[in-house]
């Protein structure tokens, strides 16, 4: 499956309780498989405002995978095959700071990798490249969802914030937690870190709604996060996440002067000629284009 099949433009991760995105018209939905290994479930693609939408449960729509055996590298193909360009991942988090609160709506403009043995780049073989990241989420992608993110009145947003990612599964110990709030994490997760980085690699713009959903375990006199408590405040504040991305879908497209889908022109440092059919074949729809 080399080439792109241009079905969809927008993706949508859907994260911890956001598991299908009602609404889309004309849908057909996807079951693919990949060099990379099989996405996390089908691709849903329909038509939102008139936008091509591809909806893809990050945990499957069981929530049937944990965090460090997300096939992230397949889901990020797989978008990338449907002709997607732009990537909203929605994301729980736990809050590491006193002023986000529990329902609000956090767009990350940085991240820190605590995660172990991910797999975190399509380049391990065949192809060694190593791209910029010191902006790991699209900033022009991030202010259009900014915009969106803001018109959604009954929910309070923030517009930065560093997202740190932790292996999990398990959530983190008060001592742990009192590390991350002393080096200047914001809010917590076990996600962002790899399909952040597989985005970058694969061209596609990203940017991530975090709806905070508990304050972790940091605070004292407060019982300390339980999954159900995510499932709960998820469940009843998902619908600001979907009227956000509803209204990106209704806004202008935005330029892609951003770069995100270059970004692997300055990075390779193999020699391509030596690149054997395997390789070139298993990296053709990635790489492709610099690989003459
Ligand atoms: C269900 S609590 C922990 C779980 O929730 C977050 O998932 P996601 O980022 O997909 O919304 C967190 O990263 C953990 O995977
Ligand atoms: N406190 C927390 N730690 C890690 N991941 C989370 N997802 C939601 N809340 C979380």
């Amino acid at each position: 499956m080399a080439t792109n099949s241009v079905e969809a433009e927008i993706g949508i991760i859907g994260g911890s309780g956001l598991y299908d995105f009602p609404g889309l018209g004309n849908v057909s939905e996807f079951r693919l498989s990949t060099p990379f290994g099989n996405p996390s479930d089908v691709v849903t693609v329909g038509d939102l405002n008139g936008r091509r939408v591809a909806f893809l449960a990050r945990h499957g729509r069981h929530h049937q995978h944990s965090p460090s055996s997300l096939p992230v590298a397949a889901n990020i193909y797989a978008l990338k095959y449907l002709g997607v360009r732009e990537v909203i991942s929605v994301s729980a988090v736990g809050s590491l700071r006193e002023h986000l609160r529990p329902g609000e709506l956090v767009v990350p403009d940085q991240l820190v990798d605590f995660t172990r043995g991910r797999r975190s780049t399509f380049f391990d073989r065949g192809l060694v490249a190593h791209l910029p990241f010191a902006e790991p989420f699209c900033p022009r992608l991030r202010e259009q969802v900014l915009a969106s993110v803001g018109s959604v009145t009954d929910v309070t947003s923030h517009d930065s914030g560093t997202y740190l990612c932790i292996e999990g599964p398990q959530f983190s110990t008060r001592a742990e937690a009192g590390v991350n709030r002393a080096l200047g994490m914001d809010v917590i997760g076990m996600t962002a870190a790899p399909e952040a980085k597989l985005a970058r690699e694969a061209g596609l713009c990203l940017a991530t709604i975090a709806l905070v959903t508990d304050y972790d375990c940091w605070r004292e006199n407060e019982e300390p996060v339980t999954a159900a408590m995510v499932a709960e405040v998820m469940r009843r504040n998902v619908a600001a996440v979907r009227k956000a991305i509803l209204h990106f879908t209704r806004s202008p497209r935005g330029e892609r002067t951003c770069g995100c889908q270059d970004a692997l022109a300055h990075a390779i440092m193999s020699n391509a000629a030596s690149m054997s059919d395997g390789d070139r074949d298993r990296l053709d729809l990635l790489a492709g284009p610099y690989l003459s």
